[in-house]
C-alpha cells in the first residue's frame, strides 16, 4: 500500500457466509476494551501534537448539509488546502500539511473539483441515496455515476440497513458488488450506518460482507443517525477488517463518522487504530475521519500547544 492519498483498489473476494455466520460479538467485552483503552493509553506534549498533525491529514472535511451552497463548499476547501494557520505550521516545523479528502453531496461535486485544483486533495462524494439510501437501485447507482463523472475520486455509499437487519447477507454483498462495479476508477467506502443495525454481531457481519464486496473503506455512519460512530462499534469493525486482512492479505481502510467533534475524539481513534492494526493504519490511505467541526478544536489545542493559550473560542484542555 503506498503511503499517500492514492490506494490500490480493493478486488473483495467471493460471497463467503462462513467468515461470518458464526460470529457473535461480545458486547460487554467491546466495551470495556475501548473504555480501558482510552482511559491506560496518553500521548503527551510534542507526540500529542504530531498526532494531532497526523489526525489532519486523516480528516475527511465534510459538509452535508441540506442548506449547503457554493460558496461554503468553496471555504471549506480554501480551509482544507491550508487546515493549519501559517504561523502554527512554522512553529510546529510543518511545511506542508492538508487534509485527506473534502466529503460533499452530488450536485457540490463540481465546486469542490474546481476549489481543490492542483491540491492533489480528493473530493469524495456521499451517493446512493445519502443518508437513508431507500431509492431505487438503479437511480442509486445513477448517482455514483453522476459523482464520478462530476470529478470524484472517492464515493461514500450507504447500505440498505433492511437486508442487514434481516440477515439477507447475500442480497447485501450483491448490492454493495453492483455499487463498487458503478465507482469505476473511484474508490469506494461502504457506511453500514451502525446506529441502525441494533447489534454489534450486525456490524460485525455487515464489515464483512462490504469488504467481501470489494468496498476500500467501511465507514461506521453517516452523521445523521441518532447514534453515530462510538469505539466499541469501531473496535468491532477493526476487528472484521483484521479477520478480512488474515483471510485475504487485502487492506481495507476504516472511516469513523459523526459526531466526532474534538482533538480528544481523534486521539481516541488514533489509539484505538494503534493498538489494533497498527501504525500502518494511522495513514490516510487507511484511515479517514469524516468530520465537518473537529478540525477547529485540532487547530485550538495546536495553539495552546505552541503559544501556552487558547484562541477565544475556548475548549476544554486536552485530558
Ligand atoms: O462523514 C460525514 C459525517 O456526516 C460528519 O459528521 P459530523 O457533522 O458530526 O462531523
Amino acid at each position: 500500500m503506498s503511503e499517500n492519498h492514492t490506494f490500490p483498489r480493493m478486488t473483495g473476494t467471493s460471497f463467503t457466509p462462513a467468515w461470518f455466520e458464526n460470529i457473535t460479538v461480545n458486547t460487554p467485552a467491546a466495551d470495556r476494551r475501548t473504555a480501558s483503552l482510552t482511559a491506560r493509553r496518553t500521548v503527551k506534549k510534542d507526540w500529542q501534537a504530531a498526532w494531532l498533525a497526523r489526525a489532519i491529514t486523516c480528516i475527511d472535511l465534510t459538509t452535508l448539509a441540506g442548506d449547503d451552497t457554493a460558496g461554503r463548499v468553496q471555504r471549506l476547501c480554501a480551509k482544507a488546502r491550508q487546515p493549519l494557520r501559517a504561523d502554527l505550521m512554522a512553529a510546529l516545523g510543518l511545511d506542508h500539511l492538508t487534509v485527506g479528502a473534502v466529503c460533499v453531496y452530488p450536485t457540490m461535486v463540481p465546486h469542490a473539483v474546481k476549489a481543490l485544483e492542483g491540491s492533489g486533495i480528493p473530493v469524495a462524494s456521499v451517493a446512493t441515496g445519502f443518508p437513508a439510501g431507500l431509492t431505487p437501485l438503479p437511480l442509486r447507482l445513477a448517482e455514483i455515476r453522476y459523482a464520478v463523472d462530476q470529478g470524484a475520486a472517492e464515493i461514500d455509499i450507504v447500505i440498505t440497513r433492511e437486508l442487514a437487519l434481516t440477515g439477507q447477507w447475500q442480497a447485501l454483498y450483491d448490492e454493495i458488488a453492483q455499487m463498487r462495479e458503478a465507482c469505476g476508477a473511484a474508490h469506494m467506502k461502504a457506511i453500514l450506518a451502525t446506529g441502525d443495525l441494533k447489534t454489534l454481531t450486525n456490524v460485525y457481519k455487515a464489515s464483512m460482507v462490504a469488504m467481501q464486496a470489494g468496498s476500500d473503506f467501511i465507514k461506521t455512519s453517516t452523521g445523521k443517525e441518532e447514534v453515530n460512530a462510538t469505539l466499541p462499534v469501531s473496535l468491532t469493525m477493526l476487528r472484521a477488517l483484521r479477520d478480512f486482512h488474515d483471510q485475504t492479505g487485502q487492506w481495507v481502510g476504516f472511516k469513523p463518522a459523526g459526531g466526532l467533534k474534538t482533538a480528544k475524539d481523534a486521539m481516541n481513534w488514533l489509539i484505538l487504530m494503534k493498538e489494533e492494526l497498527g501504525t500502518r493504519w494511522m495513514m490516510p490511505d487507511l484511515f479517514r475521519i469524516g468530520a465537518s467541526s473537529m478540525l477547529g478544536d485540532i487547530e485550538r489545542q495546536l495553539e495552546h500547544h505552541v503559544t501556552g493559550r487558547y484562541s477565544a473560542a475556548n475548549r476544554h484542555a486536552l485530558a
